[in-house]
């Protein structure tokens, strides 16, 4: 069998109807040794097939860079409305600022999502940025809030972080994928990251089922980073048409699979529909940052993706070309 038609075996016995999101221990993340690696990848290639969905715990991002993020998200989103709407998302022009309670649709079925945002993409703690021909829609500076000292640091902390947590994972989805480990790396010098503080205030009284905290959809770029605080409100569909809650897991993260892998390995990695429904009566807060690769990137189905029992899905496009089209659907900028 060639290496190919191995992974498309694989993907052809999978099982989406998961009841339950694995959880993956990273503690082996930074091994050198080829079989420890080897098996921490088959790991997350499992998951990946079946669920698109895991959790990781032992993840290197410093509690203390979480506690300093969310608490400079609660002041932050505790400025008044009209602070807040100085920064508005639909006015920089590259998708950064600040999204409103219904300013973003996810679901185009629903009314509109019931949370706030504030959106960011690479800057150095010089305050270096990229340059918009480096990042395609995304280029161009942050915006950042007056009046919130130490905002900017707590939130370029997380972010830094987690974007080194995810630089460790491309060389692991490589494995996962019987490619070199090295594969991603020239295609990931200036990987895309947009991380985002997100807030959900409890649905109380009558719910209108179309307005969700956030509606249901796929992610965009290769994977996400999520962390959730304690409050149950996001669920997972498996392939039975069943809604499961990834339950908030102390310690751990959620990590899932976007549509750039998924065009990319031509579905043989999933990428999930999920939803946030907050009813718990109180506030949630989470922050995802969304992992992909450089911009311009062609998403080419991967060396042994494509076989006669599995044949090329997608028009070939680039990264930066999809992940515009669907920010401009989600803020409705056409
Ligand atoms: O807040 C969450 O748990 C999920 C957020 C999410 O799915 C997203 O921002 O794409
Ligand atoms: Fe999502």
């Amino acid at each position: 069998m060639s290496k190919g038609s191995h992974l498309v075996a694989a993907m052809t016995r999978s099982d989406s109807t998961f009841e339950e999101i694995p959880i993956i221990d990273l503690k082996d993340i930074s091994s050198t040794d080829p079989t420890v690696r080897r098996a921490l990848a088959d790991t997350i290639r499992d998951a990946c097939i079946n669920v698109g969905f895991f959790y990781v715990k032992n993840h290197t991002i410093p509690q203390s860079a979480i506690d300093d993020a969310i608490a400079s998200g609660k002041r932050f989103f505790s400025l008044p409305l009209e602070t807040k709407k100085g920064l508005d998302i639909h006015k920089t022009g590259n998708f950064k600022g600040y999204t409103a309670l219904l300013g973003e649709n996810t679901n185009s079925d629903n009314r509109g999502d019931l949370h706030e945002g504030f959106d960011f993409g690479w800057e150095e703690f010089s305050g270096k940025g990229r340059a918009a021909e480096e990042d395609g829609v995304m280029g161009g500076g942050n915006v950042w809030p007056e009046g919130l000292p130490g905002f900017r640091e707590a939130c370029l902390e997380y972010y830094h972080a987690a974007v080194n947590l995810g630089k460790m994972f491309f060389p692991l989805f490589a494995l996962a994928l019987d490619l070199p480990e090295n594969f991603f790396d020239d295609k990931t010098t200036k990987p895309a990251a947009i991380m985002r503080l997100l807030y959900y205030p409890p649905q109380t009284g009558t719910v209108d089922d179309r307005v969700e905290g956030i509606g249901a959809h796929t992610d965009y770029e290769c994977f996400t980073i999520l962390w959730q605080d304690s409050v149950q409100a996001l669920q997972v569909l498996n392939a039975a048409g069943k809604w499961i809650d990834a339950v908030p897991i102390p310690g751990t993260l959620v990590i899932n699979i976007g549509d750039q892998f998924a065009r990319w390995s031509n579905d043989v990695l999933k990428s999930t529909v999920h939803r946030a429904v907050n009813r718990s009566g109180v506030e949630r807060y989470s922050i995802p940052l969304f992992f992909g690769s450089d911009f311009n990137v062609k998403l080419e189905p991967l060396p042994g993706c494509v076989t006669e029992d599995n044949p090329a899905k997608y028009e070939v496009v680039t990264a930066g070309e999809y992940v515009k089209s669907r920010l401009e659907a989600t803020y409705n900028k056409h």
